[in-house]
Formats: structure tokens, sequence, C-alpha cells
């Protein structure tokens, strides 16, 4: 059976590019009788404002979706203390101390979210009484692995390139996790069987496949949708304040219409879809 989830991160309001990807992930999974599932990524305390899972609870409501509710990240954090502890044993973790300067400074190669970290710890002793991070050692794991592939229902067969980040963080200095390695256990953990996402999240996935192979985790297909872009081409974001759905609901706005419009890709003026 298909499983799908939408795993929104309470740190604002949800915009159009959100409801676009709850109706997508909801219909492929309702396409085949599966389950459709939602998950609060609420790992960054810092960031995370518990009310809004609320609000996106009453967003989904809005847009006539149904789904079921998995645990949200802050209540697994056990997980993803036993996942990282199992990758330090395989010697595959250090520590790292850099801040962003220094790594924007040290780094000689740009990837796909900035800067590539040119592994500048691997061999340093770290100061006890600094907070630390946890960062893959992506060449010697992807070495122990060999070559990976994963399939993508909108883009086709890709052969995994873990290394598009360098050595990833999977531990952050005040967090159990960083985004690839909760998000990777938790599909997992709730049986996802077609981890649904924006497209934003494409190059994330060469990370993903390496982790489950080194993690002995089941394998999903992905589907990676296209973005919702503004006015300006950039991809509507939650902190750069794009219209929010809890906005246009509140104005006693159709959210069943908006849904029907966004299925047949009739956007507001302004907004577009993001060519591949
Ligand atoms: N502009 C967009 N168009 C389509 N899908 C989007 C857009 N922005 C985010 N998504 C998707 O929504 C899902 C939940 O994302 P999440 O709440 O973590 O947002 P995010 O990407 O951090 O959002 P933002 O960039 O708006 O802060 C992800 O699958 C993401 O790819
Ligand atoms: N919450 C994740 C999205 C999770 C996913 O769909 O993999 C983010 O910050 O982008
Ligand atoms: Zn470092």
């Amino acid at each position: 059976m298909i499983v799908t989830r939408f795993a929104p991160s309470p740190n604002g309001h949800l915009h159009l590019g959100h409801a676009y990807s709850s109706i997508v992930a909801h219909d492929l999974a309702r396409a085949e009788g599966g389950r459709f599932l939602m998950r609060i990524e609420d790992i960054d305390g810092e960031r995370s404002k518990p009310e809004l899972a609320d609000e996106f609870r009453r967003d989904l409501e809005w847009l006539g979706l149904e789904w079921e509710e998995v645990p949200a990240q802050s209540t697994r954090i056990d997980t993803y203390r036993e996942a990282a502890n199992r990758l330090a044993e395989m010697e595959l973790l250090y520590p790292c101390q850099c801040s962003r300067a220094q790594i924007a400074e040290q780094a000689a190669k740009q990837g796909p979210e900035g800067p590539i970290y040119p592994g500048t710890c691997k061999c340093i002793e770290i100061d006890k009484d600094a907070p630390v991070a946890w960062r893959l050692d992506v060449e010697r794991a992807a070495e122990r692995i060999g070559a990976l592939e994963w399939e993508d229902e909108v883009a086709g067969s890709q052969k995994a390139d873990p290394s598009v980040f360098g050595d990833v963080i999977l531990v952050r200095k005040a967090l159990p996790a960083s985004y690839h390695l909760a998000a990777t256990l938790d599909d997992a953990a709730d049986g996802i069987t077609l981890v649904t996402r924006g497209a934003d999240l494409f190059q994330a996935t060469h990370i993903h496949r390496l982790l489950q192979a080194l993690l002995g985790l089941p394998v999903p297909r992905w589907h990676h949708h296209p973005l919702l872009l503004d006015e300006t081409g950039k991809k509507l974001a939650k902190r750069r304040g794009s219209a929010s759905l809890a906005d246009l609901r509140n104005a006693g706005e159709d959210g069943p219409l908006l849904a029907k419009q966004l299925r047949s890709h009739i956007l507001p003026t302004g907004i577009s879809f993001e060519k591949a």
C-alpha cells in the first residue's frame, strides 16, 4: 500500500506552496487507496512555534484534506541519538566546531545550498568546553556502501551522488539530529513508501539514500514536485512572508475551491510553477 506524507516545520505560516505540496501527497496516496500522513518537523525547538501545528491542521482541513497525524519529531529524540551512535561506532562521524563564517572562508566549492565544508576538522583536536556538531564522512561512508540508486517518479532513476553537500552535519551543535538524519529515520519509522516533497529537497535525497543504506532502512520511492514561485521568480517561502493560508482562510476564501484550482495548476496572479 502506498503511504505518503506532508512534513512541515512549524517555523512560519504555510503558504500556497505548502497547500500544493500537501495536496499532491494526499492525492498520490488516495489515488491508490493509500494513506496520507502529516508529521510536524519540530526538532528545532528554538525556531519552532508549537501553536503553528494547530494552525497547519486548520489549514489542511480548510483545503478539504484528510490525514493521519504521526508523532512530531520532538518526541523521537531517542531514535535519532541511537542512530547517530551507531554511525559513530561505524567510525563514520567526526566532530566539527566551525562557525558558518569559518566554513565560508575555508570552502573552495559551492554546493546546492551554499559553501561545501572542506573537511577541515577531520583531524583536529576538539575543544571539550565548546559545542560540537557531528559530520558524516561521506567519502568513507560511500566507499563502504558502494554505488546506490534511487527512483523519482517525476525525474526517473537517479544514481546517488551523496557528495553533493560535502560532509553533511547529522548531529547539530544544540540538537540531537539534523534534518537529513531525522527525516530519513522518521520516513522509515512511519512506513512511508513514497516520499513526496518539493524539488527544493531533490538533492537532499542523495544523502538520505546513503543514510538508508548505512542504517539498514527500507528504501521508498520519491516524488519531488515543482515549486511555486512568486512574482519575482523566487520560491514562496515562510521566512520571506509569502501570503499565508491562514490569512486566506480567515478572510473567508473557499479552501476546497483553491485546492481544486491547484490540482488543475490554476494559480493566483503573480504565482507560477518553477520550470523543470
Ligand atoms: N514554494 C514552494 N512550492 C512548493 N512546495 C514547497 C514550497 N515551499 C516549501 N514546499 C514544500 O513544503 C514541504 C514542507 O516544507 P517545510 O514546512 O519544511 O517548508 P520549508 O521548505 O522550510 O518552507 P519555507 O522555505 O517556506 O520556509 C516540503 O516538501 C517543501 O518542499
Ligand atoms: N520539514 C522539511 C521538509 C521535510 C521533507 O519533506 O523531507 C523542511 O524543512 O524542508
Ligand atoms: Zn569544522
